[in-house]
């Protein structure tokens, strides 16, 4: 489903932050990806959703060979991933409900759709009583959930999250675990990027260590208490 064959990564300005990656996550899978800050990990998932390319190697994601793929045809590997950000990147102008259907009318979605899917996501993420709300007017929590229900409908066969829960307290943080779970359970693979031990320790996952570029360990971990 998503496979990284000898892939690497040295950016214009000589920095090499990706020095030979091969993985496999398979369909359903739900993997941490941590390490130092620096080690790479950005740079590894951005890649997933090309907004990065390798150096070298090759990325496939639910068939489709990320090199090789037209600039016309990037549309399509977005409906195929969604993305979930540390900031949030909601448009603050919009409602919570017009963010969410940005993104069914960018991909010219049919209209008579996008209101039935739009509330269907934040049914999941339980924010239809907010959907009139502008941004600014909910937490920081509801702004992830807003942010994963745009990720979500399109409906992605993967959803990465870059530190997701990197601008929330613990409590809002489980939160946001509990959908991405959820989320998870209904069959999309999830890739995330955290630095919260807490989160890894406790949910039982597999754990992609990424150190200087390299991985540096790949185990299914925690969900027992802590690890070294
Ligand atoms: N656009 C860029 N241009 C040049 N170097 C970059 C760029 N983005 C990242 N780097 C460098 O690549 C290396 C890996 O960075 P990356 O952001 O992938 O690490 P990270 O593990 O995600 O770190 P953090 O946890 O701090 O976000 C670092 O040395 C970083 O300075």
């Amino acid at each position: 489903m998503i496979e990284m064959q000898d892939v690497w990564k040295t950016y214009p300005n000589g920095v090499m932050a990706i020095n030979g990656i091969s993985i496999y996550i398979k369909k359903g899978e739900f993997v941490y990806v941590v390490g130092t800050s620096g080690a790479g990990k950005s740079t590894f998932i951005k890649m997933m959703y090309r907004e990065e390319k390798p150096t070298r190697g090759i990325i496939t994601i639910d068939g489709t060979k990320l090199a090789t793929m037209k600039e016309k045809n990037i549309p399509y590997l977005r409906r195929k991933i969604g993305v979930v950000f540390q900031d949030f990147k909601l448009l603050p102008s919009l409602t919570v409900y017009e963010n969410v259907a940005f993104a069914l009318e960018v991909i010219e979605e049919k209209s008579a759709n996008i209101k039935k899917r739009v509330m269907n996501v934040l049914d999941i993420v339980r924010l239809k009583n907010k959907a009139r709300f502008m941004p600014h007017e909910l937490s920081g929590g509801e702004q992830q959930r807003v942010a994963i229900a745009r990720a979500i409908v399109n409906n992605p066969s993967v959803l990465i999250a870059d530190e997701p829960t990197g601008n929330l307290d613990p409590d809002t943080s489980w939160e946001i675990m509990h959908i991405l779970e959820e989320i998870n359970e209904r069959g999309t693979t999830v890739v995330m990027a955290t630095h919260n031990r807490d989160i890894v320790n406790n949910m039982r996952k597999r754990v992609i260590a990424i150190d200087g570029g390299r991985i540096s360990r790949d185990e299914v971990r925690g969900g027992y208490g802590y690890e070294s």
